[in-house]
C-alpha cells in the first residue's frame, strides 16, 4: 500500500474498521506527530494534530502517544495537555509513555510516574566530552533526559559522517555500562536496558484489552513497536502498521503496511480513520 486511498481497499484496514471502539492507536511523537526540525527543543507538534487526535478518540478505545522524549517534554511540546481535556470529553484517556515506555502520564491521572535514571548513565555523561572528541565530534548537540542520553549530529556541518564516527565510540561506552544504545535520525541515545516501544504497547494493549492495533512510527526506535504489532497479528488481533515517510530513515517502510508522507500524511491518514470508524 502506498497512500490512503488504498489503505481503505486492504483487509487490514477492513478489520480495523471492525474492532472500532475497541482499537487502540499509538502514535510516535518526533517524525510521526511533530515534523522533523533541526533544534529538538522546538519541535511542535503538527497544527492538525491536536483537533485530529480528539476526533479520532471518540471513535476508539484509547490514543497513546509513545515516545523517546521525557512525558513531560512531550507534554509540553505536544500541548498534550488541551488535548487530553479534548479527549476526556469524550470519556476516552490519552496516554504518553514517555522514554520508550519508561515514563508515564495520563489525561485520567495527570501526573508523570518515572523511574530511577539507570547505574551508569551519570558516567557515561561525563565521558561524553571525551568520547565525542575521540569520534572529532566535539560539536555535536548533547541532550540529557533524565533517564537517558541523546547525541545530536543534524547541526553539525556533516551529519551523517559524525554519525558514523560516533555509533562504534557510544556503542563500546554503553555496552561496558549495560547501557541500552538507541540509534535514530541523526541521533544516539543511550538509556537503560529492559525496555522499548513493543514491551510498552504490549502492556497497552493488555491494560485497555485492546481487540486491535493501530501503530504510527518513522523511526528505528519504533522497529520493537512495530515488531510485537506484527506479533499480535499472527495472533489473530487486527493490526495496521503505518510508516511516517521520510528520505532519511526507510527501515520501516519495508515492514509497514502503508507509507504516508511524513507528518502531514499521517495527518490525511488518521482524518480519513476517523472518518471511516464513525460510518461503519
Ligand atoms: O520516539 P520519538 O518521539 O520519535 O523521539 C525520538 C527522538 O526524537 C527527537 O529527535 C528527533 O527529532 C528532532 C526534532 O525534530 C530532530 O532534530 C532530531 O534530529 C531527531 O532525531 C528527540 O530530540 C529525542 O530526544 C527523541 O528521543
Amino acid at each position: 500500500m502506498e497512500q490512503p486511498h488504498s489503505a481503505s481497499a486492504s483487509p487490514e484496514y477492513a478489520a480495523l474498521l471492525r474492532a472500532g471502539d475497541r482499537l487502540l492507536v499509538a502514535l510516535d511523537f518526533d517524525g510521526t506527530l511533530a515534523p522533523i526540525v533541526e533544534n529538538p527543543d522546538v519541535a511542535l507538534i503538527h497544527p492538525e494534530a491536536p483537533e485530529v487526535l480528539a476526533g479520532l478518540s471518540a471513535q476508539v478505545r484509547a490514543v497513546a502517544v509513545v515516545t523517546g522524549r521525557p512525558a513531560r517534554q512531550v507534554l509540553a511540546l505536544g500541548g498534550l495537555d488541551d488535548v487530553g481535556d479534548a479527549i476526556g470529553e469524550s470519556g476516552r484517556e490519552l496516554v504518553v509513555l514517555g522514554q520508550y515506555g519508561n515514563e508515564r502520564w495520563s489525561s485520567n491521572a495527570r501526573r508523570v510516574v518515572s523511574p530511577k535514571p539507570p547505574a551508569g548513565l551519570a558516567s557515561l555523561i561525563g565521558d561524553l566530552p571525551r568520547l565525542l572528541r575521540r569520534a572529532d565530534a566535539a560539536e555535536a548537540w548533547i541532550e540529557e533526559k533524565g533517564l537517558a542520553v541523546a547525541v545530536h549530529t543534524r547541526r553539525m556541518a556533516d551529519p551523517r559522517g559524525a554519525f558514523e564516527r560516533l555509533l562504534p565510540v557510544l556503542t563500546d561506552a554503553a555496552k561496558t555500562r549495560n547501557l541500552t544504545l538507541e540509534p535514530g535520525r541523526m541521533v544516539i541515545e543511550i538509556r537503560s536496558s529492559g525496555m522499548d516501544k513493543g514491551v510498552a504497547l504490549r502492556r497497552l494493549v493488555e491494560e485497555y484489552d485492546a481487540q486491535g492495533v493501530l501503530f504510527v512510527g518513522d523511526d528505528l526506535g519504533d522497529v520493537p513497536a512495530f515488531e510485537a504489532v506484527a506479533a499480535l497479528r499472527r495472533e489473530g488481533m487486527p493490526t495496521l502498521l503505518v510508516c511516517s515517510g521520510s528520505d532519511e530513515e526507510s527501515t520501516l517502510r519495508d515492514l509497514a503496511d502503508l507509507v504516508v508522507a511524513g507528518p502531514d500524511g499521517v495527518m490525511e491518514f488518521l482524518r480519513r480513520l476517523t472518518a471511516d470508524l464513525a460510518r461503519d
